[in-house]
């Protein structure tokens, strides 16, 4: 899978390129919906996730492997075809979920076994299975099968860790590299940087995953509760590691203030629920700072969602009804609002991507930066 950067800037550490998948090129900076369950919540039509330029769409083991499950995943011929998106698609590996979904789970060296949160049937997942379950969902981009420590953790509990992750990549890797794609077209793996919020394993790890020489790398452990700063710090230590000619992924990444952060530090794809999770509850992200939609100072408010965006729904509906909508838990609601937030956090990176272009980043996130944390 090729990766180009096209332009550096110059003030920070931050890139534009573009990654070229078997399903599309992906402009980067780049931030990826997360559809956990094959669609992005509330979000029914990919029409309408292709109309805000989605170009790569987060899917997800973990729930893919529970509901709807393999055996109709594989007789599909794999995800793109089963939920109609011909787009990139990124899977994680369900490490993470496990962590976050399930109470009753075990860490082994062989894997983790838990109880799906659905039916509470037990299961066991190792570093070879989840690579051949994301060769059945056929995601272009799959994820290494890892550890992500919680925040806070021992420091000695953050380095047994770290360990079984790099035991865990390389099983991830020899599964991978014995196995073909199912469907006719490249999959690639990206590992994944642990190591909490320690510099030192930070560096190991980030040297660690260097070495095995893949298309593109990420980084795990954050956006798990740390300060702001901590993932600043632990993002800069890696990405002065990270190869420059391979996208770097920070993994659960954020608001809009942390993506434009984290930009400047190098850092080329993101994923996070924030966008339509928040929508789901009113709140708005917009170029102007944020609007708490339920708020009564909208309840006569008859301007655009957005004025300046170019979003049909920011157009043709007012605050005020949007207000009414989400107050009343209608479906509707929650569509325009998600759809509202993921078109905020697309036009955020692509305008990222055109200052880097045009070498006018640097100013343009200090200023974005004030704007973006203020209450309407
Ligand atoms: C919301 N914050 C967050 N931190 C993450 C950290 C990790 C991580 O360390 N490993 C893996 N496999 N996935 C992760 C994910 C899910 C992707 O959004 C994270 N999500």
């Amino acid at each position: 899978m090729k990766f180009t950067l096209q332009a550096e800037d110059i003030a920070s550490k931050a890139r534009a390129g573009v990654l070229e998948t078997a399903h599309g090129n992906i402009q980067t900076p780049i931030f990826m919906p997360v559809g956990t369950a094959g669609t992005v919540k509330a979000v029914h039509q990919h029409e309408l996730v292709e109309d805000i330029q989605a170009q790569i769409i987060l899917g997800n083991t973990y729930h893919l492997y529970l509901r709807p499950g393999l055996d109709v995943l594989h007789k599909a011929g794999g995800l793109h075809k089963f939920n109609h998106w011909d787009g990139p698609i990124l899977t994680d590996s369900g490490g993470y979920q496990v962590y976050s979904l399930t109470e009753v789970r075990k860490i082994r060296e062989e894997g983790v076994t838990f109880r799906s949160h659905i039916d509470g049937s037990k299961h066991l997942f190792t570093p070879e299975n989840v690579m051949d379950t994301q060769r059945i969902i056929g995601a272009d981009i799959i994820m290494a099968f890892d550890e992500c420590t919680p925040y806070p953790c021992e420091y000695s509990y953050a380095r047994k860790s770290l360990d079984m992750t790099h035991r865990w990549l390389k099983r991830c890797v020899d599964r991978f590299d014995s196995t073909e794609s199912l469907y006719g077209y490249e999959q690639t793996l990206f590992p994944i940087v642990q190591g909490s919020v320690y510099k030192d394993l930070r560096e190991k790890s980030a040297e660690v995953i260097a070495s095995f020489n893949r298309d593109g790398n990420a980084i795990g452990g954050l956006s798990v509760g740390e300060p702001a700063e901590e993932m600043y710090a632990m993002t800069e230590v890696v990405t002065n590691i990270l190869p420059q000619d391979k996208p770097r992924y920070l993994m659960g990444v954020g608001t809009p203030i942390n993506i434009l952060e984290n930009i400047a530090l190098g850092i080329d794809m993101f994923d996070c629920v924030m966008p339509t999770r928040n929508a789901r509850n009113g709140m708005l992200f917009t170029q102007n700072g944020i609007i708490n939609i339920k708020n009564e100072k909208w309840k006569a408010d008859f301007s655009p969602i957005e004025a300046e965006s170019d979003l049909l729904v920011d157009q043709i509906h007012t605050k005020a009804y949007l207000r009414h909508l989400i107050r009343s838990q209608e479906i509707l609601g929650a569509q325009i609002a998600s759809l509202h937030n993921l078109h905020f956090y697309l036009w955020l990176v692509k305008q990222a991507r055109e200052k880097i272009i045009d070498g006018t980043f640097y100013d343009w996130k200090e200023k974005m930066v004030k704007v973006l944390g203020q209450r309407l």
